[in-house]
C-alpha cells in the first residue's frame, strides 16, 4: 500500500523536534511528542491539553486518531482522556493531546517526551436513508450484555 501523503508543519515552538516516525517497521501509529517549554507536572487526577507542535492537512476521506501509549498507562496510569481523540481532515490547528493522570502519584511530562500516538484511518461518508423498518437480524435489539458474560 502506498503511503498516504500528509502535508505537515512543525510549529515554531517545536521546530527542534523531529517529525514523528513509526518506531518499528509496521507500527500502526507515530508517536506524538510534547512540545512544551519545560517539564510539566500532572497531579494525580489532573488532565491537561498538551501541545504537540504539529499541524497537518489530512487528505479528504481520512481521520487521525490520538491514542494512548500503553507504556505510559501501564507505568503511570497516564492515558488520553478523550481516547481516541479525533483529528478531522479539515482541521488546521495544532494537534493537542488531552492527557489525564489516573494514577495516585503526580507525573512529570518532559519536553519532547512521547505522550501518545497518531493513527491515520479512512472514514466512510454517510448518506441517511430514512425508512419505516430496519432489516431483521438474529441479534435484533439485544445489546448491552444480551449474549451473557
Ligand atoms: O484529542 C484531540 C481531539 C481533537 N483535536 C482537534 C482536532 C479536531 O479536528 C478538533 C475538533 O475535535 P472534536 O470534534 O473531537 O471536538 P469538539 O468538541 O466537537 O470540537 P469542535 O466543535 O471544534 O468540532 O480538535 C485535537 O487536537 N486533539
Ligand atoms: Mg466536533
Amino acid at each position: 500500500m502506498d503511503p498516504v501523503a500528509v502535508p505537515v508543519i512543525r510549529l515554531p515552538h517545536a521546530d527542534t523536534l523531529p517529525l514523528p516516525t513509526p518506531a518499528t517497521a509496521h507500527a500502526a501509529g507515530v508517536d506524538l511528542m510534547a512540545a512544551i517549554g519545560g517539564p510539566q507536572t500532572l497531579a494525580a487526577g489532573a488532565f491537561e491539553a498538551i501541545p504537540t507542535g504539529l499541524a497537518i492537512a489530512l487528505p479528504e476521506g481520512y481521520e487521525a486518531q490520538v491514542r494512548p501509549r500503553s507504556g505510559l498507562a501501564a507505568r503511570h496510569g497516564v492515558t488520553v482522556l478523550n481516547s481516541p481523540g479525533t483529528i478531522d481532515a479539515d482541521y488546521r490547528g495544532e494537534i493537542k493531546v488531552i492527557l489525564i493522570n489516573h494514577g495516585h502519584a503526580s507525573v512529570t511530562i518532559e519536553p519532547g517526551q512521547r505522550i501518545a500516538q497518531l493513527v491515520v484511518a479512512p472514514v466512510a461518508r454517510l448518506s441517511w436513508q430514512p425508512v419505516d423498518s430496519l432489516p431483521e437480524t438474529a441479534r435484533g435489539a439485544g445489546g448491552l450484555g444480551s449474549t451473557g458474560v
